[in-house]
């Protein structure tokens, strides 16, 4: 049985935070890969309207394209509409019965697991693998297995935002990501 885990975001821009914690929860879980799964619309939050899809899929190939055990499920692009993670569940475990799904989430998602839809459905579909991020708490009721990372204080929200006052992002998201940011004159460059 394949191990997988899946990292979901809006990956607006992908930056250094994802790819530790997938590979912090990689090393620690023993998994064959972790498939980094971009949503369509995300289920709790308004999404950029100025980034396409194909932008946010081309950063995050670029983003991951050094390590050979990170991959791309594009699945959730397949379908309109925002992308809850149970319809997500039921397709991912039929297509692949015999891998076994870890969703990897940082504590901001963990805090708002209750919120989610049909969450004690989804529960019985997916491990969630739960990791720190700083300023929200990990604790939670639901079975959510906890992996210790280094906290990294960087978020797709910040890098927007550095972005748009003329900061520098070096070393807050991979250098190709950075590229392709300037060149397509995204989040305002
Ligand atoms: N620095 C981080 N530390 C821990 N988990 C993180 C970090 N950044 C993102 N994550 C987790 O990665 C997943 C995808 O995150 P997402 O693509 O929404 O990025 P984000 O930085 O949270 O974006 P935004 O700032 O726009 O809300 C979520 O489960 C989120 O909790
Ligand atoms: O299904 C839900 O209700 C739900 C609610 C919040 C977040 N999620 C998923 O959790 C992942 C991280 O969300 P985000 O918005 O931080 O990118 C992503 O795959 C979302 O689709 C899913």
């Amino acid at each position: 049985m394949k191990k997988v885990g899946v990292l979901g975001g809006t990956f607006d821009p992908p930056h250094l935070g994802h790819l530790l914690i997938a590979n912090e929860v990689y090393s620690a879980l023993d998994l064959d890969e972790v498939w980094f799964m971009p949503n369509q619309e995300p289920p709790h939050k308004e999404k950029s309207d100025s980034v396409k899809n194909e932008e946010r899929l081309q950063m995050l190939n670029l983003a991951i394209e050094n390590n050979d055990h990170f991959k791309i499920a594009a699945i959730e692009l397949e379908r309109e509409g925002r992308s809850y993670t149970v319809d997500t569940m039921k397709i991912l475990n039929a297509r692949f019965p015999n891998f076994q799904f870890f969703f990897i989430i940082g504590a901001d998602m963990i805090e708002y697991l209750p919120k989610w839809h049909k969450i004690d459905e989804l529960i019985k579909l997916v491990k969630f693998v739960g990791v720190e991020r700083p300023e929200y708490s990990h604790q939670t009721d639901y079975p959510v297995l906890y992996v210790d990372v280094p906290a990294m204080e960087v978020s797709s929200s910040m890098i927007r935002e550095r972005i748009k006052n003329g900061k520098t992002v070096r070393y807050l998201l991979p250098d190709p990501v950075i590229h392709y940011i300037e060149e397509k004159h995204l989040y305002g460059t």
